[in-house]
């Protein structure tokens, strides 16, 4: 086909100038015929890119004397170099990755990789990268935040109060921005660091619902470096894991037992964080002192580096368990994150209750645990504990050693005194299927399914201190009812230490009042090691009366080898004389001999001396117009006034925390109106109404 001749006939226009070049191509370098040669090749007759394609061949080869066969040329060359370098560039790459340079794999289930990501989120170049993934950040409810950066407006209601609007708080927080997939670069203490990020598709066989097999994504992060050594990325994950503790010191994380999926993966899959609260100081739990040391000093015994071998020479399992009891709103769950945030340990918080959990779950979830940590079973009298009774083997079952077995046995002896009891354990002949099908409900089971809920006392036995248990963990429960346990759970062993808490004595009803209207207290992290008397309750001058200008009262106790306590005080001076205890307090992994103030030059061989120092001059910030702020000996002068009001052992001290809540800014008004409130609750708890009449609120 003659393509000129096409030109012409279809755009005119141009004809002119096409057969121009055509007549002028040999100038111009452009071989004759060239075009017709290659039009049919190109299909340049239906294609409109083509069509344009030679239009600006023309105009570049006529109109800027340029010989377009040359500039097709390097383009082409450019090409074909950049291919080949990127060839060249991933052989070498992939021959030095392989040869040369040392690489570590980190997978999306394991927590460094979250530690990673997190410091990588904050590295201003990798923030700068052209390729970021958003996240939405989620904050926690302790995570300190800009007031004003979150609050857009602030709404008065008629002109006189004023009240915070949080609306666009979620729009205001800003997102994080982490590397996206693919490859990365990043410099980190002078050495070049590769980062790759990559998805891959797991077919898990069990994992979808009803155990239907499904593909799960799993993130990889692969980090490189030069050199034959991993050690430089090995410091990088350090630093990163270190970077992400920084911010978690002064926190206690609390984990729960992950989903049912999710546990069946089990070790570090069996458990989820679902808080990270700031430490609770141990002197914010009003309990006597003389209790707080010796769980204190059992503890810190027990989580001593040097128990393990101890304890393993002598072949008793390492494994410590306490027991709080006492009614509600007395402290339990506050001294046990106390406990937990003074040795820096992770709070793990189990639920008997959950419906999914089953004895095999709890089974799991226990031998999961990491080395040293506390467990929480929280009011495990509620949990409906029984023991699983079989009417078969009742009768043979009395004179096993095992705890559980002699527990059954003494379970039937109760039941032949018991004649109700007694009912069920008809003889085997005289059953009907009415009675096995009472029998079965009554084990947990629907009859049809067989499947038996909830977990047993033997299971929960099995899973404290069965032969799979992990070792080293603190097991706290706390209960309301010690006296319903079953003697089998508390038995020592299981049970080492059983601390009461009770309702609020005048004493610690003036303690709760000083902590709620001393000045707050900013410090940061806490040290790494402590002294006891940083957990004590500062002491408060004698209760009555308080008219007194109340000097201050140095206190000491002593304790021996054994634990007994002595109380040394009638010291002269506070602080006058320092000495370095033997006993250390742990907190973390760190160890540090302490030191620790004693008035009475003790000789050695007591190995805790400690002293209540006093604060007498306190100052009180002016923080808000309308907080009431009291010099420090009025504030103990109205404190002991109000104990005085409240009658000791009435009232929890989670009641008389609510009670000064609510007049948190103004102790004068909570000793106002605490008369009022205290004949309201009287009267409420001898009616034995749970309403409450607004006065006395
Ligand atoms: N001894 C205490 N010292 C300081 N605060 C306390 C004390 N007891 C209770 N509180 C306060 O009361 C609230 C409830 O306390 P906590 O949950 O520790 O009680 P509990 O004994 O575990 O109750 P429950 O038996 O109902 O679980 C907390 O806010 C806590 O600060």
């Amino acid at each position: 086909m003659d393509f000129n001749s096409l030109i012409r006939g279809t755009l005119p226009t141009f004809a002119a100038n096409i057969s121009h070049d055509a007549n002028s191509s040999a100038e111009n370098g452009l071989p004759d015929g060239l075009l017709d040669t290659l039009s049919p090749l190109l299909g340049f007759q239906f294609n409109p890119l083509m069509r344009l394609l030679m239009i600006l061949y023309n105009l570049t080869g006529n109109r800027l004397g340029i010989d377009p066969t040359y500039i097709l040329t390097s383009v082409g060359v450019l090409w074909a170099a950049n291919k080949l370098w990127a060839q060249l560039y991933s052989t070498f790459y992939s021959l030095a990755w392989q040869y040369f340079m040392a690489n570590v794999e980190v997978s999306n289930s394991d927590d460094i990789y979250f530690h990673m990501m997190k410091w990588l989120a904050a590295q201003p170049k990798m923030v700068d990268s052209r390729s970021l993934t958003a996240e939405t950040a989620s904050r926690g409810a302790w995570e300190e935040e800009d007031e004003s950066e979150l609050m857009t407006s602030r709404v008065s209601a008629d002109g006189s109060d004023v009240f915070l609007n949080f609306s666009h708080q979620e729009a205001k927080a800003p997102p994080r921005f982490t590397p996206a997939m693919g490859m990365h670069s990043f410099w980190f203490r002078g050495r070049y660091f590769k980062l790759q990020r990559k998805q891959e598709a797991l077919f898990d066989p069990t994992a979808g619902a009803q155990g239907m097999p499904q593909f799960k994504d799993k993130e990889i992060l692969v980090l490189s470096c030069f050199g034959r050594s991993p050690e430089p990325i090995k410091q990088l994950l350090q630093h990163a894991k270190e970077q992400y503790y920084l911010d978690h010191q002064a926190k206690t994380i609390v984990r729960r037992p992950s989903g049912q999926a999710m546990r069946r993966y089990g070790h570090r899959h069996s458990w989820q964080q679902v808080a990270n609260r700031p430490v609770r100081p141990m002197q914010t739990v009003v309990l006597d002192d003389e209790q707080k040391i010796r769980i204190l000093s059992d503890m810190n015994e027990y989580l001593h580096p040097a128990t393990p071998r101890w304890y393993a020479n002598r072949g008793i399992p390492l494994r410590r368990g306490y027991l709080f009891h006492g009614p509600p709103g007395t402290g339990k769950t506050s001294l046990s994150f106390a406990l937990a945030g003074v040795f820096g340990l992770d709070i793990y918080v189990i639920s008997l209750l959950d419906p999914t959990l089953t004895e095999e779950d709890l089974l799991g979830l226990f031998t999961s645990l990491p080395r040293r940590c506390v467990v929480l079973l929280e009011d495990i009298d509620t949990a409906g504990l029984k023991r699983v009774e079989d009417p078969a083997s009742s009768s043979s079952s009395s004179s096993s050693d095992d705890d559980k077995n002699s527990e059954e046995g003494q379970d039937d002896t109760k039941d032949k005194k018991s004649p109700k009891k007694a009912k069920h354990h008809k003889s085997k002949k005289d059953w009907k299927v009415s009675d096995l099908a009472r029998e079965l409900k009554r084990a947990g089971g629907n009859g049809d399914s067989g499947e038996k809920k909830g977990i047993s006392l033997s299971g929960l036995l099995n899973a404290i201190d069965g032969v799979a248990s992990h070792e080293g963990r603190v097991l706290i429960m706390t209960t309301n009812k010690p006296q319903t346990l079953d003697e089998a759970l508390i038995r020592p062993g299981r049970v080492d230490l059983q601390v009461a808490f009770t309702n609020a004595t005048q004493q610690q009803a003036r303690e709760l009042f000083v902590r709620m209207y001393e000045p707050e207290n900013t410090a940061d992290a806490p040290p790494s090691s402590f002294s006891l008397s940083d957990h004590l309750s500062s002491p408060l001058p004698p209760l009555t009366p308080f008219s007194e200008a109340a000097p201050p009262t140095p206190f000491s106790l002593s304790s021996d080898r054994d634990g007994n306590m002595t109380d040394v005080s009638g010291a002269t001076e506070v602080g006058d004389d320092e000495e370095t205890s033997p006993f250390k307090f742990l907190s973390g992994t760190t160890t540090t001999t302490t030191t620790t103030t004693s008035p009475n030059k003790k000789p050695a061989p007591a190995p805790l001396n400690l002293t209540h120092t006093t604060h007498t001059t306190t100052k009180f910030p002016m923080e808000d117009e309308s907080r009431q702020t009291l010099p420090a000996t009025e504030l103990l002068h109205i404190a002991a006034q109000f104990a005085a009001k409240i009658p000791g052992g009435q009232f929890s001290p989670a009641e008389l925390q609510g009670f000064l809540l609510k007049r948190k800014k103004t102790p004068r008004r909570a000793l106002e109106e605490v008369e009022v409130w205290v004949a309201g609750m009287l009267a409420q708890k001898a009616g034995k109404t749970r309403v409450l009449a607004l006065a006395v609120q």
